[in-house]
């Protein structure tokens, strides 16, 4: 198996708090990004000290109330299914805080982590502030939410989108990378995928390489699998009969999303 895609891991950390997904610099390519998901038991609590890093909190499903311990954002979230389609709340907490997550429901949830040195205000991000934008034309036609986009002051570095590709699809295609910080061309950014499919048995196909192939793996992924992009293009295609949901995870050196299409496959923008 590719070392770049990760299975959920299932491990109990405390009762009622199972972790699906750890990724961090000492079992990925990556030094930016960390990322965990964990699934809480209605009236259970995960607990965290942050360091120097800041997390975006996202409620992917179930209802769950967050407090960085002097603010408080009771019940948000907005969704059983990723699949429902509609936004969802999220809170971020800057680095050198602590927090805590209780589940309302049973709750899967998403703790989206990049460095951070400066203190910033810890925000709710709200459903209702998250548009969908409608990204591609034919068969590369998908539905994104921007729940920390670069131009929304929030945070230092970490930048959160969730991605929507109905069946027959691709997305984060026609393929670009974002892997060199030569701006204002490119920026660097490391990035994560987090991956469901609708219904659960499907799968995608995601391809992550560099132009001179060094790095050219191609991987099957399955329902609540991650995929880690150190660098390189990362394009995904989702089977006849499957929807394809992904949240994506960045960060780099700066807190810029300027990619760089393949000069191959670029004459596919019209
Ligand atoms: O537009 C898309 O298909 C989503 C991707 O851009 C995804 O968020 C990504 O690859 C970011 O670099």
């Amino acid at each position: 198996m590719s070392h770049l895609l990760k299975k959920p891991v299932r491990q109990q950390l405390e009762n009622g708090v199972s972790l699906v997904h750890d990724i961090t610099s000492n079992n990925s390519d990556l030094e930016y990004v960390h990322f965990k998901m964990i699934d809480v038991e209605p009236g259970a609590l995960y607990k965290e000290a942050l360091a120097k890093q800041e997390v975006c909190v996202v409620a992917l499903t179930g209802k769950i109330t967050v407090t960085d311990g002097v603010e408080t954002f009771e019940n948000i979230g907005t969704r059983a299914s990723v699949f429902e389609k509609k936004p969802t709340d999220s809170v971020y907490i800057s680095n050198d805080q602590s927090f805590e997550v209780k589940a309302e429901s049973k709750a899967r949830v998403a703790l989206c982590y990049s460095r951070s040195e400066k203190q910033l205000p810890t925000k709710l991000i709200k459903a209702d502030d998250i548009g969908a934008e409608h990204r591609g034309q034919g068969s590369n036609k998908r539905m994104v939410h921007n729940i920390l986009p670069d131009d929304h002051p929030a945070a230092n570095s970490l930048l959160v989108v969730e991605v929507f590709t109905e069946s027959g699809n691709w997305s984060s295609y026609p393929p670009h990378k974002h892997d060199q910080d030569n701006l204002p061309e490119e920026s660097m950014l490391e990035e994560t995928y987090y991956h469901e499919q609708d219904p659960g048995q499907g799968f995608v196909f995601q391809r992550v390489y560099t132009d001179d192939r060094s790095l050219d793996e191609t991987m099957t992924v399955e329902n609540g699998d991650m995929v880690i992009v150190p660098k390189g293009y990362h394009p995904v295609g989702v089977p006849e009969g499957y929807t394809s949901y992904y949240l994506n995870v960045m960060a780099g050196p700066k807190r810029i999303w300027k990619f760089h299409n393949d000069p191959d496959h670029k004459w596919i923008i019209k």
